[in-house]
């Protein structure tokens, strides 16, 4: 039995929602030196789903190594990625609000999918073994205007949330409709995950 595990994100929601699923974990972050940035890179003609798994794995790999470079004690390794897919459209985190204005501008009054890859990687003496899991929901958004739209940007709120907007904030006041994983669209699927560590053998609770 595993009573901790490493996570490797700089997302607070995701250790928020660990902490409040009572898993003891501990950040697992990337070094100076490492460009972690540079693995959120869409390849030409990658549909959403390939393209959250493949960079949850190579978050993955990032960190495993990592743990290792640091020397650190040996515990399972949790990594996600989430993004929102307009058809086979993948809407990434906005570059700037310019981009996060269009990006709301296209999902106004449309419904749209956020797609959470999650992977747990146990290390092992000779082998790592890795588990992942894929958690798709549907968000409905209703109309927003101009100036809603504008509004909304001015809280910063959409900066570093993929689809530019973050369904626990003020985004919720124009999501009419979901299907799926609360969680999961705010960047870590409950049930999905649970599995996963359960497999693992990962204390919770
Ligand atoms: C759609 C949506 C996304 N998000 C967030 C979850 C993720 O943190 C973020 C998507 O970016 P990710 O690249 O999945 O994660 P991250 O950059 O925050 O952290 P790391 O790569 O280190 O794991 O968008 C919300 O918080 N609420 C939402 O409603």
């Amino acid at each position: 039995m595993h009573e901790h595990i490493y996570l490797a994100s700089q997302s607070p929601r995701r250790l928020q929602l660990l902490e409040q699923w009572g898993v003891r974990c501990e950040l697992l972050l990337p070094d100076d030196e490492e460009d972690a940035e540079s693995l959120e890179v869409v390849l030409p003609g990658e549909a959403p789903a390939a393209y959250v798994r493949r960079v949850t794995q190579l978050k993955l790999k990032a960190s495993l190594e990592r743990l290792r470079r640091r020397r650190l004690p040996l515990a399972p390794v949790l990594c996600a990625d989430t993004t929102v897919a307009l058809g086979r459209r993948i809407l990434g985190k906005p570059a700037d609000e310019a981009d996060a204005m269009r990006t709301l501008a296209a999902l106004s009054g449309r419904r749209h999918r956020v797609l959470t890859a999650v992977a747990l990687g146990v290390p092992g003496v000779r082998t790592d073994r890795t588990l992942d899991a894929l958690s798709v929901s549907w968000v409905t958004f209703s109309d927003m205007s101009p100036g809603d739209i504008c509004r909304y940007v001015a809280t910063g709120e959409p900066m570093g949330k993929a689809g530019s907007y973050a369904i626990q904030g003020r985004a919720a006041a124009w999501i009419s409709h979901i299907s799926g994983s609360y969680s999961g669209i705010m960047g870590l699927p409950a049930f999905e995950t649970a599995g996963l560590l359960r497999a693992a053998h990962v204390r919770t609770g």
